[in-house]
Parts: C-alpha cells; sequence; structure tokens
C-alpha cells in the first residue's frame, strides 16, 4: 500500500518506526463514515466489560464487542470471548482492509469511546494467538483521537498520531513486541469514536 506518514516528530526523530506503522487519513470517504457509523452503532452488540484492579471489579472505560470467523476465540485480561457472527457492515469494511493490508482477517475488536472519559491504557497486542510480529489494522471513524506509541524499554522514545475520522492504521512489525500503544482520556468535550482493530487469531 502507498505508505503515509504524518507523524509530527518524524524529522526529529530517525528512531521513529514507520517501518511498524502505514497511516492512511482518509481511507474510507466521508461519505463512506456518514453510513457506516450508524449502522455500527445499530447494528454491533456493544458490551460493557469489567476490569479487575487493586481488588475492585470496575467497568472498562469503553464499550466493546468482538466479531469474527466461527471459532476463533479471543483471550483478554482473563477472560475468554466467542465472537458474534460478522455483520454486512462488518465485511463491507473487512473487505476493504483485508486489500490494502494484504491480509485476510478472522477477527475484529471493536472499541465505542463514548467521549474524552473513554480511553485505552498502555498495552501491547502480544497475545500469543495473534501470532509473531501480527499485522492488525485499526480502523477509526467519529471524533479524532490521540494515539501514543511508546518503546517497551526506552519510555522517553513516544510519538503521537490523530487517528481521524475515516483512517486506517497499520501496526506490524515487531511493534506489538518493542512497543507499547495507548489512546489517553481527554479534558476536552469529546464526541463519540468507534474503533474496529482487525486481526489474525491463529
Ligand atoms: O482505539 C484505538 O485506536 C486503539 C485500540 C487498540 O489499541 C486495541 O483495540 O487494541
Ligand atoms: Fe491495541
Amino acid at each position: 500500500m502507498e505508505q503515509l506518514s504524518f507523524f509530527d516528530s518524524d524529522l526529529q526523530n530517525p528512531k521513529l518506526p514507520v517501518d511498524l506503522m502505514d497511516y492512511r487519513a482518509t481511507f474510507f470517504s466521508k461519505a463512506e463514515c456518514d453510513l457506516l457509523i450508524p449502522a455500527l452503532k445499530a447494528n454491533i452488540e456493544w458490551n460493557q466489560e469489567t476490569i479487575q484492579m487493586y481488588g475492585k471489579l470496575l467497568n472498562q472505560p469503553r464499550l466493546t464487542a468482538w466479531y469474527g470467523d466461527n471459532g476463533k476465540t479471543y483471550a483478554y485480561s482473563g477472560k475468554k470471548y466467542a465472537p458474534q457472527p460478522w455483520t454486512d457492515e462488518l465485511l463491507f469494511i473487512k473487505s476493504r482492509v483485508d486489500y490494502a493490508a494484504g491480509v485476510t482477517f478472522n477477527s475484529v475488536l471493536l472499541n465505542l469511546y463514548r467521549n474524552g472519559n473513554d480511553s485505552m491504557a498502555w498495552h501491547a497486542d502480544d497475545e500469543p494467538e495473534l501470532g509473531v510480529n501480527p499485522i492488525i489494522a485499526s480502523v477509526s471513524f467519529g471524533q479524532a483521537r490521540r494515539f501514543h506509541v511508546r518503546h517497551k524499554i526506552d519510555k522517553k522514545e513516544k510519538h503521537s498520531v490523530e487517528l481521524e475520522n475515516g483512517s486506517l492504521l497499520i501496526m506490524k512489525g515487531d511493534l506489538q513486541h518493542q512497543w507499547e500503544h495507548q489512546v489517553p482520556k481527554s479534558t476536552k468535550a469529546l464526541k463519540e469514536r468507534i474503533n474496529l482493530t482487525f486481526r489474525v487469531i491463529n
């Protein structure tokens, strides 16, 4: 795919992992986004999952859903998730993403960030079922949010990109092994954002 990288610190930092991330700002057109966002809101079965933290059961700061091929179970935070069957919208998005990434994805994790208070903490998608050096394709709709990447060992090594409405970010190489990523909270009044990360579960 055509490589466009819009990382602000590109020039200052030769160690920027451009070989680990491809970003396309307008992968889906505005018209496609306007059709897909309400369809995803209405047709996806959004769940409020919990997390165990400091001995307490807390709500995750976002809603989630897991869709994919039958049998592609996903283990996350000590729980196992069976996928919901693909919807028409998801298959449409997947066909475009599969083509761009050159990968036939078999599952997708969806996140709904309701406002600036919703977030995703630092993590790497390095579960064994994703395999070594997984390609993960991340599609964003709605409110643009900052996506931060930092090196696991040298935590000062940090980059960020604004994930815009209709954008595609492909994460690849050893990004999930050497780096972590997050979507931080914001104190601004932010609208809803839907993110889909397409994955191959082995
Ligand atoms: O919402 C995002 O942009 C990131 C989502 C993510 O990192 C994940 O689902 O693993
Ligand atoms: Fe992730």
